[in-house]
């Protein structure tokens, strides 16, 4: 496993074609691209990385997942009264589909669908006391108290947060909002800078694997539907690219990282800050499709005469 992961970290290096960096949120934009990292925590505990896996960058919509299970958490199935659970078709910020579909977003990790969890694990407490629930989780998750929230990406990104803010007063007028919009979108924000290595979101992903090791903070029932939204939903409009090259379920965001999942086997990061046209990690993807056909851990089978990475 080591070997691999040199060896996907050397080819990212000398890719000429990194991607393009997010430029929307102005403190990301200054990003250098030349960055690429990569992280797996396996089942049995070893831990293995490569590259820049112990530099920090900002998780933006990967935290999702960790915001889904912790509205999944406060209110469990009526979660699915709010959200739909399916893949959109559309851009990760689209708000074509909110006016057809009466408010109901396709699935939780859209924008829109994510500010609807975000006002589930909101209910009731403050900012404060909500987003620091949601660091518990993940410092939980990857037995890490380090993790923190980067607080000038936070505000960065509030500033210039208009299509967001239109999005949850689309979401308010069709009565799918229940704290104010500014509460909501303040929380959004911070916790899309939440800012960690690959190194700890690989530890912090393991709560989605199923291992006596593993971190035991959702049952394995929600898991298993977290993942299969992450497989269908994770990549917006590129989910489906990303399940045909690599068919594990992987959660991106705009800073360039992605969560994958090898379910029984590992959580694994990786991190290149260039994106592709759908918004999803150019090198991250184009590593994880590398990483898969040589381990042979697309859950969809492995190839004939296979070798076993270990
Ligand atoms: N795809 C993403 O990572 C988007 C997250 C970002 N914070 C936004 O709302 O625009």
């Amino acid at each position: 496993m080591q070997k691999l992961l040199e060896e996907i970290a050397t080819t990212a290096a000398t890719n000429p074609d990194k991607g393009r960096v997010a430029t929307y949120i102005p403190e990301l934009a200054g990003t250098d691209p030349n960055q690429f990292g990569i992280a797996a925590a396996m089942a049995d505990g070893r831990v293995f990385s490569a590259g820049d896996a112990d530099v920090p960058f900002s998780i933006q919509s990967v935290s999702k997942v960790f915001a889904l299970a912790l509205a999944l958490g406060r209110v469990g199935d009526a979660m699915w009264t709010r959200v739909g659970r399916e893949p959109s078709g559309l851009s990760f910020d689209s708000v074509l589909l909110l006016e057809r579909e009466n408010g109901i977003p396709r699935n939780p990790f859209i924008n829109a669908g994510a500010l609807v969890t975000t006002d589930t694990y909101l209910a009731g407490s403050s900012p404060r006391e909500a987003l620091g629930e949601l660091l518990r989780f993940i410092r939980a998750a990857a037995d890490d108290d380090g993790i923190h929230i980067n607080e000038k990406v936070a505000r960065s990104e509030l500033a210039t947060a208009h299509r967001n803010y239109s999005l949850a007063h689309y979401l308010a007028s069709f009565g799918n909002m229940q704290a104010s919009i500014d509460k909501v979108l303040g929380t959004y924000c911070h916790q899309c800078g939440v800012e960690m290595t690959c190194r700890q979101l690989a530890m912090a992903g393991r709560f989605l694997v199923d291992g006596d090791k593993m971190p035991a903070l959702v049952s394995a029932e929600r898991r298993r539907r977290i993942n299969a939204l992450m497989m269908t939903c994770g990549h917006y409009d590129g989910s489906g690219d990303f399940a045909f090259r690599v068919g594990m379920p992987g959660k991106s965001g705009v800073g360039g990282g992605i969560l994958v999942v090898s379910p029984g086997r590992a959580s694994i990061a990786v991190w290149s800050p260039g994106l592709n046209p759908y918004g999803n990690s150019k090198l991250g993807t184009e590593a994880m499709e590398a990483f898969a056909r040589k381990t042979g851990w697309s859950v969809f089978g492995v190839p004939q005469g296979h070798e076993q990475v270990t």
